[in-house]
C-alpha cells in the first residue's frame, strides 16, 4: 500500500521563490553600484584612519546569495520587497545582508540608528550553552559589519550584555558637553542626546533593556530590520521584543502627510525620519511607508503563525534548490557503525585517522560532553590536544579554548549543541556526531560548522545498527539520499583496548573526585546564592529564587549522574 506523505501547509510567496543557484559568483569589480570605498582600503595618515574593506576581508567576488540579494536590494529589487533569506550554513549570510544595507545607509548625513540587527540567546544562565552559542555569532556578525562599515564612515554598536548596562550606554549614546560651572535643565540634556551608532547589533533581552530605559535611545529612524537565526528568535517571545519593535517602527500617520511632516521637522529639530514609500502590487498604487524587513536562517521555518508576527511586507523568498532544508554542496556525509559500549574507541581510531585535521565532536549534552573529553585526555598520548567547549563552562574559558582552536593550538572541540548555530572558525575539516542529532535542523546547524565558504568538508556520525534506519530517514528531508559507509580498520580497534580499559579506570577516579568537589561547591554556593546581581542580561539573576533553585536541581542531577555513572559503569552516560 503506497504511504500519503503529509503534506505541510505552505504560504502562497513561498510557492515561487527565487533560487539562489540561478546566480553566480560575482567579482567585486562587476558588482554593479557597490560604493568603491568599500572595495578598496583606505589609509588617512593625518587622521589616523585605517579602514578595512572586502578587499583586505579577503573577499575577492560576492557569493550567489550576496549577488541575490543585492539584485533584490541595491541592484532592480530595490528594498521593495521584504527578504526571506533560506540558505545553507557557511553560504554567506551574514555579508548578504551587511553589505546592502551598509551601501544603501553610506550617503546618510546625521547619525541615527537606522539598522538593527537582531540575534537570539537566553538571559538564564541555566541556558548558557545556547547563550554562548549566540554570543560568539553575535560578535561575528559585528565584526562583519565593523569590517565594511567605516569605509563609508558609519558606526556599529553591540548590545548583548557581555559588558555592563552603563558601559554599553556610554558606546550607544552619545551624551553633549556640558560645560562645569553651568546648571542644565536635564529635559534639555535629554534632547540633546544622540545615537553614537548607525546600526546595531543585539540580542532581544538587552535590546528591550534601552528601549525601557535608556534615555535617548530611538528606534524613531529605523530603515532596516534583519532577523538572524529567525527559527530560533521565532521560537521564544523573548520579552515580546518584536511587538515592541514593530510598534515602535509602525510608520505614523505624518509620514504620509509629508506638510505635516515639515511642520513637526521645523518644530521640534532638523532630523526627520520618513519611512520607505513603495508603489506596489496589493496596494492600489498608494504609497506604503514601512520598515524593511530581512530575515534568515539555513532552516527558516515555513510555519505560517510564526512567520506571521514578522508582519512582512510583500515578502519574496530567496533559497537554494528546492528542498527546504540544503547542506553545504561540499559537505561529504558518511556514518560510522559500531556497538554503544565501543563508541569512544571508534572515535578516538577515527581522530587518530584524521590526524591534526581541525574537527569537532558534538555530542547530545553539556555532562557527556565532559565526561568524553575527560576520557578522550585520558588516553595518554594522542598526539592531539583535545579540549571540552561547553555551555558549563565560564564565557572566559570558552573564549580561551575557541581563541586556541581558531589558532590551531588545539586540533579538536568536544562540543554540546553550544557550537552548532553560527560559529565560524576557519579550517575546521571535519564534524563527528558523536551523538546522533535528534532533528534534521541540529544536523544542519552542526554538519554546517565545516565545508562552509565553498570548503570541503565531512560530518561523520556515530551509530548503532538499530539507528541507521532513522538516520537514513532524517538526511532524506535534505535530499541526502545514501550516506556512506565509513570504516575504520579492526587494527587500529585492538591496538587501542588496552589503553581504553586504563582509560576507563582512571576516568572513575576523575569522576570521583569532580563528584565530591561539586557537593563542596553545592555548600558554598547556597551562601553565594545571598550576593547581590550585578548585571540581568549578563549574570544569573541571584535574586531570582526561581533562577537559584533551577541551579541547584542542575547541581544535585549531575552530582546523581555521577554518582549513578560510578554505580553502573557500562558507561551510559556515553
Ligand atoms: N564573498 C566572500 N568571499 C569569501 N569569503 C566569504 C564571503 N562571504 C562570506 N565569506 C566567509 O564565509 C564564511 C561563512 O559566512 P557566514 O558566517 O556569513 O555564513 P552563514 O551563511 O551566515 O552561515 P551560518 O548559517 O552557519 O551562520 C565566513 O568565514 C565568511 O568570512
Amino acid at each position: 500500500m503506497e504511504v500519503k506523505k503529509r503534506s505541510t501547509p505552505i504560504l502562497p510567496w513561498m510557492r515561487s521563490p527565487v533560487d539562489v543557484n540561478q546566480f553566480e559568483a560575482c567579482a567585486l569589480n562587476l558588482v554593479p553600484c557597490l560604493d568603491p570605498r568599500l572595495t578598496v582600503l583606505i589609509i588617512d595618515f593625518f587622521q589616523v584612519r585605517l579602514e578595512v574593506a572586502l578587499d583586505k576581508m579577503g573577499f575577492s567576488s560576492l557569493f550567489p546569495v550576496q549577488v541575490a540579494v543585492w539584485q533584490e536590494t541595491i541592484g532592480p529589487g530595490a528594498f521593495e520587497r521584504d527578504l526571506c533569506i533560506n540558505s545553507p550554513t557557511g553560504s554567506g549570510k551574514t555579508l548578504a545582508y551587511a553589505l546592502p544595507i551598509v551601501q544603501k545607509l553610506s550617503t546618510r548625513s546625521v547619525k541615527c540608528l537606522r539598522a538593527l540587527v537582531v540575534l537570539p540567546t537566553r538571559d538564564l544562565a541555566l541556558q548558557e550553552g545556547l547563550r554562548c552559542r549566540f554570543l560568539v555569532r553575535l560578535v561575528q556578525v559585528k565584526e562583519v559589519f565593523a569590517a565594511i562599515a567605516p569605509a563609508v564612515g558609519l558606526s556599529v554598536g553591540l548590545a548583548v550584555g557581555q559588558s555592563s548596562i552603563a558601559d554599553e550606554i556610554s558606546e550607544l549614546i552619545k551624551r553633549p558637553k556640558l560645560e562645569a560651572g553651568i546648571c542644565y535643565d536635564p529635559e534639555d540634556v535629554t534632547c540633546e542626546l544622540q545615537s553614537s551608532v548607525d546600526i546595531l547589533v543585539a540580542t532581544p533581552g538587552r535590546l528591550m533593556d534601552h528601549i525601557n530605559s535608556t534615555k535617548g535611545f530611538t528606534l524613531e529612524h529605523l530603515c532596516y530590520l534583519v532577523v538572524d537565526e529567525t527559527d530560533r528568535l521565532l521560537r521564544e517571545a523573548y520579552q515580546s521584543w518584536l511587538p515592541t519593535v514593530l510598534q515602535l517602527t509602525q510608520s505614523n500617520e505624518e509620514s504620509l502627510f509629508p506638510l505635516a511632516n515639515s511642520f513637526l521637522s521645523s518644530t521640534f529639530g532638523s532630523l526627520k525620519t520618513i519611512r520607505r514609500c513603495g508603489v506596489e502590487r496589493g496596494f492600489k498604487g498608494k504609497p506604503h511607508p514601512r520598515l524593511v524587513k530581512m530575515v534568515l536562517s539555513a532552516t527558516l521555518t515555513q510555519d505560517p503563525s510564526k512567520l506571521a508576527q514578522l508582519n512582512l511586507h510583500h515578502p519574496l523568498l530567496m533559497t537554494t534548490g528546492k528542498r527546504r532544508y540544503q547542506l553545504p554542496e561540499k559537505l561529504e556525509s558518511y556514518k560510522l557503525i559500531c556497538e554503544s559500549n565501543l563508541r569512544p574507541l571508534y572515535l578516538v581510531a577515527l581522530l587518530q585517522e584524521l590526524g591534526e585535521e581541525k574537527c569537532i565532536v558534538f555530542t547530545s549534552s553539556t555532562e557527556s560532553t565532559h565526561r568524553l573529553c575527560t576520557l578522550l585526555n585520558l588516553f595518554g598520548d594522542l598526539g592531539i590536544k583535545i579540549k571540552e567547549y561547553s555551555g558549563l563552562q565560564r564565557q572566559s574559558r570558552r573564549s580561551k579554548t575557541l581563541k586556541s582552536f581558531r589558532e590551531g593550538k588545539v586540533q579538536v572541540l568536544v562540543s554540546s549543541d553550544a557550537m552548532t548555530r553560527g560559529m565560524d572558525v576557519q579550517g575546521v575539516r571535519n564534524v563527528i556526531n558523536y551523538d546522533i542529532p535528534a532533528y534534521i535542523k541540529t544536523y544542519i546547524h552542526r554538519a554546517g560548522r565545516t565545508a562552509r565558504a565553498g570548503q570541503a568538508g565531512r560530518c561523520f556520525t556515530l551509530l548503532h545498527k538499530y539507528e541507521v534506519k532513522r538516520f537514513k530517514k532524517m538526511l532524506q528531508k535534505a535530499d541526502n539520499e545514501s550516506v556512506p559507509h565509513y570504516s575504520v580498520p579492526s587494527s587500529s580497534i585492538e591496538s587501542l583496548r588496552a589503553a581504553y580499559n586504563s582509560a576507563l579506570g582512571k576516568l572513575k577516579e576523575t569522576v570521583e573526585s569532580e563528584a565530591s568537589r561539586k557537593r563542596k561547591f553545592g555548600s558554598k554556593f547556597s551562601k553565594l546564592s545571598r550576593t547581590k546581581p550585578t548585571d540581568r542580561d549578563d549574570q544569573v539573576d541571584w535574586s531570582n529564587s526561581e533562577g537559584c533553585s533551577r541551579i541547584w536541581i542542575i547541581l544535585s542531577l549531575d552530582c546523581a549522574l555521577d554518582q549513578l555513572a560510578l554505580r553502573f559503569f557500562g558507561f551510559g552516560s556515553f
